[in-house]
Parts: structure tokens; sequence; C-alpha cells
């Protein structure tokens, strides 16, 4: 399967947004792609009291809208990173979706982990002030496997991945808006340990540069393979990548080393 990753630096005009996914989804699909994914938070970043407004219904918003028919029109696959769901006067959820060639919703996930933290002297970031967490894990059939549905922040937590692969995903969707100073260190390695603990391709399209005065994200939208490769890396800037997913890969790397066959939970489930 040829899929395409948009890097994208989503900022508070919505109407520019869907312009730009418009356009990227496009490019994606003549170039031959038969799935597309977007970063989390691919329609609007802007302050969190602004949010709400921006928030829509999955399936009835104008979002859902324009990007079934998008997939109709170019029989393709579309991974929404995540747009803003509607929840309440005052929150919204943080949810990813996707929608197969016929423009229909196959499945979505409401983010779990919200984006909580403060590091000293360098940022905070408080995502529960405006977005409500999911509380379901979520798996798609895809034509070449199963795969399991995240949202940037969930990556640092492998309990979720690990549940994914042992209900048999091949391929995790970790979508997101990680910030540069963590993204330094973090990103990759924390990527590619989850593809490699758990033997399943690893599709990151991320948002790149300032979104709001003062917050950046990393970028460096990435594939990779089950045995830990990078086989696709986005550059500085906006755009989009290509990869092919060789779902062979799957079964070859979890025969050489058959490290999810050979966990003895039965021994450490205590420790939780
Ligand atoms: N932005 C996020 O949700 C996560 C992130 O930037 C990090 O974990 O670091």
């Amino acid at each position: 399967m040829k899929i395409a990753l948009v890097q994208m630096n989503t900022k508070q005009d919505k109407a520019k947004n869907l312009n730009d996914i418009t356009n990227f989804i496009e490019e994606a699909a003549s170039e031959g792609a038969e799935l597309v994914s977007l970063p989390e938070y691919c329609t609007y970043m802007g302050k969190d009291e602004d949010k709400v407004k921006h928030a829509e219904s999955i399936p009835n918003g104008e979002t859902f809208e324009l990007l079934s028919n998008l997939a109709k029109t170019h029989s393709i696959f579309i991974h929404v990173g995540s747009i803003l769901e509607e929840y309440n006067n005052e929150k919204s959820y943080n949810t990813s979706f996707i929608i197969n060639p016929h423009g229909e919703i196959i499945g979505k996930y409401q983010k779990i982990h919200l984006f909580d933290i403060e590091i000293e002297g360098v940022s905070k970031y408080m995502e529960s002030n405006s977005i409500i967490n999911g509380t379901s894990p979520k798996m798609i059939d895809l034509p070449v496997g199963k795969a399991g549905l995240s949202i940037c922040y969930d990556m640092r937590f492998p309990e979720l991945y690990r549940g994914y692969a042992l209900e048999g995903a091949k391929i995790l969707f970790i979508p997101a808006a990680f910030t540069r100073y963590t993204g330094m260190l973090h990103w990759e390695l924390i990527l590619r340990a989850r593809a490699v603990e758990n033997q399943c391709f690893v599709i990151a399209a991320g948002q790149f540069g300032e979104n709001l005065p003062g917050k950046e994200c990393f970028g460096s939208s990435m594939v990779i393979d089950p045995w830990g490769m990078v086989i696709s890396r986005a550059s500085e800037g906006t755009g989009v990548i290509y990869a092919n997913l060789d779902m062979d890969l799957v079964d070859k790397a979890r025969t050489s080393i058959p490290s999810l066959q050979n966990r003895k939970p039965e021994y450490y489930k205590e420790l939780s």
C-alpha cells in the first residue's frame, strides 16, 4: 500500500487550513497514494478559549463533508490525525478518524492521554483545560491489516500499543503536534521503540513550526517499519512524504524475534 503523510503548519485560520489540506490530498492522490495521513489538530490550532467554537460534529461537520468527498473523488483512505469534536460549551474532544474510499467513517478515536505537562523554565501545556479525554482504544481494518489509532502524547504510554499489537494490529497511527523542545530528544526515540517492541509499522504525521506565538512543533513526520527502520522522513517545513508498506515485513520481524509470543505476563502482572 502506498501511503502519504502530510506535514502541516496549522494556525488559527480554519478556511486556509482546510484549503491547504485539500491541496495536499490532491497532490498525494495524483502521486498514487492509497491512504493519506494528516497530523493532529489539522484544521485548527489556536487559543484554548476559541477551541469550542471550532469544534464540529463527527460525522456531520464541514471537515467530514470536505474529506469524505475527497476520499470518494480520489478513491482513497484519509486518516484525519485529529480535529476538535463537539462535547459541551467548555470543552471538546481531540478526535482522530479514518474515512474509506466510499466516504464513510470506519473508525473514530478520542485522545485518551491529554498533554498536561510543565517543564520548568521551558514550557507549560494544559490540554485538559480545553479538551475532555476519550476512554476507549480503537482499532480499524484496512485492506493490508488491522491498525490501532492514537494521538501524540499517547505515544508515551506503551501499554496502549501493546494492547493493539496483542489484538492483531500491524499498523500504529500516531499523528502529532509534538513540541519542538521534547521532540529533539524524544520523538524519533519513542516512535521507533513503539515500532520495535510491537513489531508494527508506525505512521506519524506531524505539525511543524510555530502554530501559536511561542509554541513550536517539531515536525519530522515519519514512517517506521516493524524492524525499527525509518523508511520515510519529512524535512523542515510543510509538505507530503510517501512510503510503501510491505506488510510481509511484519511477519518477518515477528518470526525472527518472536517477542510478542515470548511474553510472560503471568510473572509480572502484580506490578500493574
Ligand atoms: N503535544 C503532545 O501531545 C505531546 C508532546 O509534545 C510530548 O509528549 O512531548
